[in-house]
């Protein structure tokens, strides 16, 4: 696995000092609130992991798995629901927990379905960003790091479903893509 990275980018020591400072801001931005903590699945769930871990202020916490990359390096466009969350978000504060924003169709999707069902609160964390993809205008309210223009895998990312175990965030072999 380790042989097929190209180039890390980020290490693991940046990503556990990045993300403590991020649990930081979060536990001074909810004190004496406790917010529902939604995961999105898959690639979120080694950053929620770490990062419910880093704030200090009571959490609710739910998962909800949407895909729209499949085996490729491109989104299709089509943001599915492949698991809905299991509580009423209804005059919730709901801190969404992302791993990358990439084109932001994932989350725009998220935050419309969230908003219709009368969530009262909704920000956004994302370890990643990657602000040339974008296809649509959105922006997180909290960023840990802003990535260049390529496909990055690892710490919870994936290309075809592998990766995801990676303790560092690297750019693959141009060979190992298929696309
Ligand atoms: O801003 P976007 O272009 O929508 O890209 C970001 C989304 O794409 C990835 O999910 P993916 O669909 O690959 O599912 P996964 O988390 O199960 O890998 C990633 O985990 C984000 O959720
Ligand atoms: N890597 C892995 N999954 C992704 C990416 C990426 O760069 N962008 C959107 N989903
Ligand atoms: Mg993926």
């Amino acid at each position: 696995m380790q042989n097929d990275i190209q180039e890390v980018l980020i290490t693991e020591e940046e990503l556990q000092q990045k993300i403590k400072e991020l649990g930081r801001t979060l536990s001074e931005e909810y004190a004496g609130r406790t917010p529902l903590v939604i995961c999105v699945l898959k690639g979120a769930f080694i950053f929620m992991a770490d990062l419910v871990k880093a704030i200090t202020v009571p959490v609710e916490m739910d998962f909800m798995a949407v895909s729209s990359y499949g085996a490729s390096t491109k989104s299709s466009g089509v943001v599915k629901i492949i698991k809905d969350l299991d509580v009423s978000v209804e005059g919730r504060d709901i801190l969404i927990v992302e791993d990358i924003i990439d084109s932001g169709l994932t989350l725009s999707y998220l935050i419309e379905l969230l908003r219709n069902r009368n969530a009262a609160s909704i920000n956004v964390v994302t370890l990643f960003d990657k602000p040339s993809g974008r296809t649509v205008n959105l922006e997180a309210s909290y960023t840990g790091f802003v990535l260049p223009d390529e496909f990055v895998v690892g710490y919870g990312l994936d290309y075809a479903e592998r990766y995801r175990n990676l303790p560092y965030v690297g750019v693959l072999k141009p060979e190992i893509y298929s696309n």
